[in-house]
C-alpha cells in the first residue's frame, strides 16, 4: 500500500524501486531521514542506498496517480511530430507518458539527482535518443525551439515562468500546466473577481487560458499543502499593436495597488517624477520646459499624504503641473476614480493610448521586462 507522509518531506526510494514507482503507484517504503545521521543522510540524499530525498523548496512533489498523468497528456493534444518542453520532469512520471506520445522531449531540471534517475528510468525503457535533457534552472535556461510545453511544474516559479513562456521568444501552440489552484484561479480571473491581479492582465493580453481540471493534493508524493489544477495556455495567433515592454511598465505602474483609484495612483510623488523624467527625455511635445520649472504652479499643495506631491521646490512645482496633465488625461476618458483591477485590457490599452497621446510613455527603469521574468520574487502579488 502507498504511505504518503502528510505534508512532510522524505526520502522516496530511488533508482531501482522508481520502475516499479511509476507501474504500480506503489512505495514498499517511504521514511523520514534520521536527522541524527548524517552519514546516513548524506548517502540517502545522494541516492546511494537507492533513497532520494525530497526537497521542500524546489517544489518536489511528485504526481504518481496514472489516470491524472494520462489524462494531463491526453488534454495536451500532442501530435506525433511534436517537441515537448517540459519543466521540473523530476523522475520522470510525466516525461515517459510523454516519450510515449511526442517525437522527442526536451526536460529541464535543476536538481542533478533527479537527473540522473529520470535518465536511468527512460534508458531502461530504452527511449533515451528521444528525450533531451537540460540540468539548469528553468528561469536561466535558454530554451530551444519547442511545439508545445506539458509540466508539473515547481509552484515557487509560477509566476516568473508563465511569463517566460508567453512574453518569451519561443512561439508555442500551447503549455499544460498543473498550477497551484490558487494561482490558476487567479490566471483565469476577470476583471472584477477577487484574484484579477496584474499577472491577469498581462497574461491576457497575449493568451487565452482554458480550465482542465482540479488535482487534490492527495495524488502527490510528499503531500503539498494546497489542491492543484491543470490549466492550458494558449498564445493568441494575434496580438495587439502595443509596445510590450511599455504595456509591463505600464501595468506595472497601475497595479501598484491593484485596489487604489488610478487618479490616487498617479498623484503620488514616486510615480509623478518617475513619469516627469521619461516625459523630459522624450521631450516629445515642447512643452517639457513647463515642467522642469514653472510658474504656473496652482498652488496645490494641499495634499497631507506624504506619498503626494508637495510644492516646495522649484522641480516640486513643475512636477505639480506634470501631476495635472496626468490627472487631464485620466479625467478624459473618466478613468480617475477607477480601480485597475475592475477594467478589461481594451480599457486599460485605451488609457495608455491617451497617455501616449500626450507625449506620457512607460518604461521600466528599475528592471527590464526579462529581468523581472526571470527574478524568484513575486512579481504579481
Ligand atoms: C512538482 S515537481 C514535478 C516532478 C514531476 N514532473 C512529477 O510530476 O512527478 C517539480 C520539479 O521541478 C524541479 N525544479 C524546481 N525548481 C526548478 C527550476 N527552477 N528549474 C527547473 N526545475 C526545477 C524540481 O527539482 C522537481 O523535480
Amino acid at each position: 500500500m502507498l504511505r504518503r507522509a502528510k505534508c512532510l518531506h522524505g526520502v522516496i526510494p530511488g533508482h531501482g524501486s522508481l520502475g516499479q514507482l511509476q507501474s504500480t503507484s506503489r512505495y514498499r517504503s517511504y521514511r523520514k531521514i534520521n536527522s541524527a545521521d548524517d552519514d546516513g543522510r548524506r548517502k540517502r540524499e545522494e541516492g546511494q542506498d537507492g533513497y532520494l530525498q525530497l526537497h521542500k523548496s524546489k517544489g518536489q512533489h511528485l504526481l504518481t496517480n496514472q489516470r491524472i498523468l494520462d489524462s494531463i497528456v491526453r488534454k495536451s493534444a500532442i501530435k506525433p511530430t511534436d517537441t515537448v518542453l517540459e519543466i521540473g520532469p523530476g523522475t520522470g512520471n510525466l516525461t515517459l507518458k510523454l516519450l510515449e506520445a511526442a517525437k522527442s522531449v526536451v526536460a529541464v531540471e535543476i536538481d542533478r539527482r533527479m537527473v540522473e534517475v529520470l535518465q536511468k528510468r527512460v534508458a531502461e525503457c530504452g527511449v533515451q535518443d528521444r528525450l533531451t535533457v537540460i540540468c539548469k534552472d528553468a528561469l536561466k535556461a535558454e530554451f530551444p525551439p519547442f511545439d508545445i510545453v506539458v509540466a508539473n511544474i515547481p509552484y515557487g516559479i509560477s509566476s516568473p515562468l508563465v511569463a517566460k513562456l508567453v512574453y518569451g521568444a519561443r512561439s508555442f501552440r500551447s503549455a499544460t500546466l498543473l498550477l497551484q489552484k490558487e494561482f490558476a484561479r487567479r490566471l483565469m480571473a476577470k476583471p472584477g473577481d477577487s484574484e484579477f491581479n496584474r499577472l491577469a492582465v498581462n497574461v491576457k493580453l497575449v493568451a487565452n487560458v482554458e480550465f482542465v481540471m482540479d488535482v487534490s493534493k492527495r495524488e502527490f508524493v510528499p503531500c503539498p499543502k494546497v489542491d492543484s489544477s491543470v490549466v492550458i495556455i494558449r498564445p493568441k495567433a494575434e496580438v495587439l499593436n502595443v509596445n510590450l515592454d511599455e504595456w509591463w511598465a505600464f501595468t506595472k505602474a497601475c497595479f501598484g495597488n491593484k485596489n487604489k483609484t488610478l487618479g490616487a495612483t498617479f498623484k503620488q510623488k514616486k510615480k509623478v517624477m518617475e513619469l516627469l523624467r521619461l516625459f523630459k527625455l522624450a521631450g516629445s511635445d515642447g512643452e517639457t520646459d513647463n515642467y522642469i520649472c514653472s510658474n504656473d504652479d496652482n498652488g496645490d499643495g494641499g495634499e497631507s499624504d506624504d506619498e503626494e506631491l508637495s510644492s516646495s521646490s522649484c522641480l516640486e512645482m513643475g512636477a505639480s503641473s506634470f501631476k495635472e496633465k496626468l490627472m487631464g488625461v485620466l479625467k478624459s476618458a473618466d478613468f480617475e476614480d477607477k480601480r485597475p483591477s475592475k477594467l478589461s485590457n481594451e480599457e486599460l490599452l485605451h488609457l495608455l493610448a491617451l497617455f501616449n497621446q500626450a507625449g506620457i510613455y512607460f518604461h521600466d527603469q528599475s528592471k527590464s521586462r526579462n529581468a523581472e521574468k526571470e527574478s524568484f520574487s513575486v512579481a504579481y502579488s
